[in-house]
Formats: C-alpha cells, structure tokens, sequence
C-alpha cells in the first residue's frame, strides 16, 4: 500500500470511529498515527455540533493532540469506567487478538481498555494478519531489565532493548521505565505467550492484547470507506 493510500485508510477509520461516539461519554484516547484521526473528528464533533465528552489519554503524546483538538480531559482516577475507547493496532488476527506498542504507549492502552466498556481498534488493512509476528514490546522495571531479558529470552525470544532516535540510549516510557522488544516469530498461542510475560517479575506489561477480543470492534480503513469487525 502507498503512503497516501495508507494515510487515507488510516483517516477513514479513525473518522469513522469518531460517529461511535455519543454525547456524554468518557472516551479512552489511544496513542499513534490512526487514532489521532479519531482525535481531530471528535474535535470537529466538539466544535460544531456541541458534542459533550471528556477522554482519558495515554499517553503524553495523546494528551497534546487531545488539547490541540480541544477535546476536554479527564483521569482514570476520576472515571475509572469508560464507556468506550478508541485505538490503533500494530497488528490483528483473525481471533480479534492484538500486538501494540509500536509507540511504546501499550502498558496505559490496556488499562484503559481494561476499563472501557467498548474498544474501537482502528486500523488500514496492513494491520491484518493471519497470525501474530510482530515484535512484542514489553515495558520493564530499569531495575530488573537484565533478569527479565533474560527470562524472556528463555519464551524464545530474542529481547532487544529499544534504543531512542532522537535520543541517545534507551527509550524511556511515560512511566519512566524501559521497553524489550521481543522477536518470536509466528506466535502459536498468544494467549499463552501473555500470561507467561506476565507473570515475569519486572516485565509490567506487553504488548499483546488477548483477553478483550469480545468487546473489541475492528474499524479497518480503505482508501475509500472502511469494513467493520467484531466477533458479536
Ligand atoms: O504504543 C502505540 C500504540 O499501541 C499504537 O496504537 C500502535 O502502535 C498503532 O499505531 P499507528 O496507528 O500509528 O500505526
């Protein structure tokens, strides 16, 4: 797909997300380049229609669009039940389940997709896989970087740890934590793989996402409309 086809794509998913949106809700506000679309929809909602919401972002970068937007903000603290939240994907299988954190933003994406009764997944058709195989990112404690390397390279992984661009040495979260980007290949049993990174001391969370495939809907953007996916 060109670059302008994939940046339609991602613009008619991320608007059409936005009409998912009703007057009052609590909105989870995901980090990347395809729900920034949903972003400045919302805000045009905002502006011209009068349309009343408040979104929970997660990210600094999230927070910064939301502004820009002039899409008013809230915390989980104060609304720790969303009614829906919209994000992006680095890629989706067939079974609805997710590999994110591309932006680093994952460990705050799944708390607030946790906490959101509907979660709009926004992606162009690249996204779209048979099976996961992407990297999987996982946010570690600094502290215990090395232990935890270690146990995921015994998953069969080969953990790299995300070095910045702009930046000399490592990326450092919004938390203030590092992230391992782990290469498995094609992943047989992502739900398995999740819970075995999880229950690693240090790795506080990864990138997949494989429990939330019922309340998923997947808004897959073309160069002209979009296809709706959900498992309902
Ligand atoms: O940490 C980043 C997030 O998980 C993003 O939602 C994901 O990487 C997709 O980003 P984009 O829409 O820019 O491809």
């Amino acid at each position: 797909m060109n670059t302008s086809a994939q940046a339609a794509s991602k613009q008619n998913a991320g608007y059409r997300s936005a009409e998912e949106v009703g007057d009052g809700m609590i909105v989870g506000l995901g980090t990347g380049s395809t729900v920034f679309f949903a972003m400045e929809r919302l805000g045009a909602r905002i502006r011209e229609e009068g349309l009343s919401i408040a979104g929970v972002p997660t990210s600094y970068q999230a927070a910064i669009r939301a502004r820009r937007y002039g899409i008013p903000l809230t915390s989980l603290d104060e609304h720790p039940g969303l009614d829906i939240a919209i994000d992006g994907a680095d890629q989706v299988d067939p079974a609805l389940r997710l590999i994110k954190g591309r932006g680093a933003a994952h460990l705050r994406e799944k708390c607030v997709c946790d906490a959101a009764e509907r979660v709009l997944i926004v992606v162009d058709r690249t996204k779209m896989v048979e099976t996961l195989d992407a990297p999987v990112p996982v946010e570690v404690l600094p502290f215990a970087v090395e232990t935890v390397s270690r146990r995921l390279a015994a998953l069969g992984a080969d953990p790299v740890l995300r070095e910045g661009v702009k930046k000399d040495g490592p990326v450092v979260t919004d938390n203030g934590n590092f992230i391992v980007d782990c290469s498995f290949g094609a992943i047989g049993d992502p739900d398995r793989l999740e819970a075995e990174i999880a229950s690693i001391p240090g790795a506080l969370e990864c990138g997949l996402f494989t429990t939330y495939t019922e309340k998923i809907t997947v808004i897959i953007g073309e160069e002209k409309g979009c296809s709706v996916v959900s498992l309902r």
